[in-house]
């Protein structure tokens, strides 16, 4: 059988499964978690162990079409502006909730579209935010950048506020994709907004990108990574197009009769992945590529890998705390979900209360499989030794999965020792893979595809 028939047998492209960005994944979050839960986990933090924070910014002057984030189009600065206020409100709540003394490790400002914030809301923000959570030793600020929606003066504002890495939003440089997206982007307005940030003194600069995006060939994708990588990125993101027009009603303007079929989006990963290689940015988990001496392969390397709600990350922290509309909060014992429409949000707090309306309360199973999950979606291999180092004897769960996977996924995957790796050429069933220790199938719930 051929590789990629052995591939297809295993589900690469009828499977719909999670992309483990948390486990359980926010399908899984109910609204009936305790009412308690978010103010009792925020109360009972360790104030000596710092702490990351995300914050969510829901507006874009523009509405991409094959955008699956939680955002919503504003022509005017008003509603940012009273969001601004919300956002310091929520963090008033906060800091009447969290132990003294607590410290940020690191901050990302997402979206939606951050830079849609001119300098003066740029940096009341930054200053509420550090008002409440003090810089940590070795503070890292991240934020997304739209290109478009950017200027000097916004760059430079959020350099004086510290930000340390920068991340644009590019998906393809190709017009005609572009067109099909709804995203126009030239690539001079590109270049110059990178030119800025360096200008601005950032050292560290993350471009995302998206392979099965409609009218995408492997000629057009191949020149987007030419261009892309005059930038010299430290770290480039590419993501598998999600179409999932049911959660996103925007993504109904897509032509699906445009979309790259299920092999040429497959030959469209193949060949990204092996031209970032080639440009000295070897792969970093599923979705992710660094240059070696970033601190992302830097992990990879020594086994310090970790996923969150973002992708993967280098982020040592426990803790999430999310602000802003449809954040999510991960505590060591489970996660909690903000108010995701802006407007209930806005309500929650502006009545004084904490905004978690779902979230999911974990107990001590799910907290190995958060683990095996995390594990698998990081270094494509567990180790049910390092499980046990961690777990003790709740790790014995766990082990008869193992030779289960090995006779499921034979000449995929290797099974030593009560260590499963998944060999590169497997590395394509990886969420698969990982669902299989998935003990949370949610109802109704349709996934985007696996690959
Ligand atoms: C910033 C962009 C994206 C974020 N998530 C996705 C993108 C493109 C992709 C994505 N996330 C989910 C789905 C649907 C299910 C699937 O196909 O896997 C897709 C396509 C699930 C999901 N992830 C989060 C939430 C809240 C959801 C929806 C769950 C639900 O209510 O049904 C967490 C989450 N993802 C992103 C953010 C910023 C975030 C938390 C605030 C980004
Ligand atoms: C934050 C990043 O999420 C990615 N992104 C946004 N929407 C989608 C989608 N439907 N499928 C895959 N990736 C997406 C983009 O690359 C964006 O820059
Ligand atoms: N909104 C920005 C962009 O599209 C950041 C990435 S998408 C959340 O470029
Ligand atoms: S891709 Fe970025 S700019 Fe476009 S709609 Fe999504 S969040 Fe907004």
């Amino acid at each position: 059988m051929k590789h990629i028939d052995t591939l297809k047998a295993h589900g690469l492209f009828d499977a719909r499964v999670p992309r483990y960005t948390s486990y359980p994944t926010a399908a899984v979050f109910t609204t009936d978690v305790r009412d308690d839960f978010q103010a009792q986990s925020l109360g009972s933090l360790d104030p000596d162990v710092p702490v990351s924070v995300y914050l969510h910014i829901p507006f874009c002057e523009r509405l991409c079409w094959f955008c699956a984030c939680h955002t919503q189009g504003t022509v005017t600065l008003s509603p940012v502006e009273s969001y601004v206020g919300t956002l310091e409100a929520e963090l008033e709540l906060l800091r009447a909730t969290l132990p003294k003394g607590i410290r940020m490790g690191r901050l990302h400002w997402g979206g939606g579209t951050p830079t849609i914030l001119p300098p003066h809301l740029i940096h009341r923000l930054a200053k509420a935010v550090r008002d409440v959570f003090p810089p940590a030793k070795d503070f890292e600020f991240s934020v997304e950048i739209d290109p478009t929606m950017v200027d000097r003066a916004k760059i430079d504002a959020l350099a004086a506020e510290g930000m340390t890495r920068a991340s644009i939003g590019i998906q393809d440089f190709d017009p005609l994709v572009q067109a099909a997206i709804g995203r126009e982007q030239p690539f001079e307005v590109t270049r110059a907004c990178v030119a800025d940030l360096r200008a601005a003194g950032i050292t560290s600069l993350n471009t995302d990108l998206v392979y099965g995006l409609p009218h995408q060939t492997e000629a057009r994708i191949s020149d987007t990574i030419d261009k892309v990588l005059t930038f010299a990125p430290d770290r480039v993101a590419l993501f598998g197009y999600a179409h999932v027009p049911w959660v996103s009603k925007r993504q109904k303007l897509i032509d699906e009769d445009a979309l790259p079929d299920d092999l040429a989006r497959y030959h469209l990963a193949q060949l990204a992945a092996e031209r970032f290689e080639i440009a000295g940015l070897p792969a970093v988990g599923i979705d992710h590529f660094a240059r070696p001496g970033d601190e992302l392969d830097t992990a990879r390397r020594t086994g310090r890998l970790r996923r969150n709600f973002q992708g993967y990350t280098a982020d040592t922290c426990q803790t999430l705390i999310g602000l802003g509309a449809s954040s999510i909060s991960r505590f060591p014992n489970g996660y909690i979900q903000n108010a995701p429409a802006t407007a209930a949000y806005i309500q929650r707090i502006t009545a004084g209360q904490l905004a978690g309306t779902r979230g999911y309360e974990m107990n001590f199973d799910d907290q190995v499989r958060a683990r095996v999950i995390e594990r698998v979606m990081c270094d494509f291999r567990l180790d049910i030794a390092d499980l046990q180092d961690e777990f003790g004897a709740q790790a014995a769960n766990i082990a008869p999965l193992l030779p289960q996977i090995a006779a499921k996924f034979d000449g995929l995957v290797s099974l030593q020792n009560q260590c499963l790796e998944i060999k590169p050429e497997g590395r394509a069933l990886t969420r698969i893979i990982a669902s299989c220790f998935d003990a949370h199938v949610p109802e109704g719930v349709r996934y985007s595809r696996a690959s």
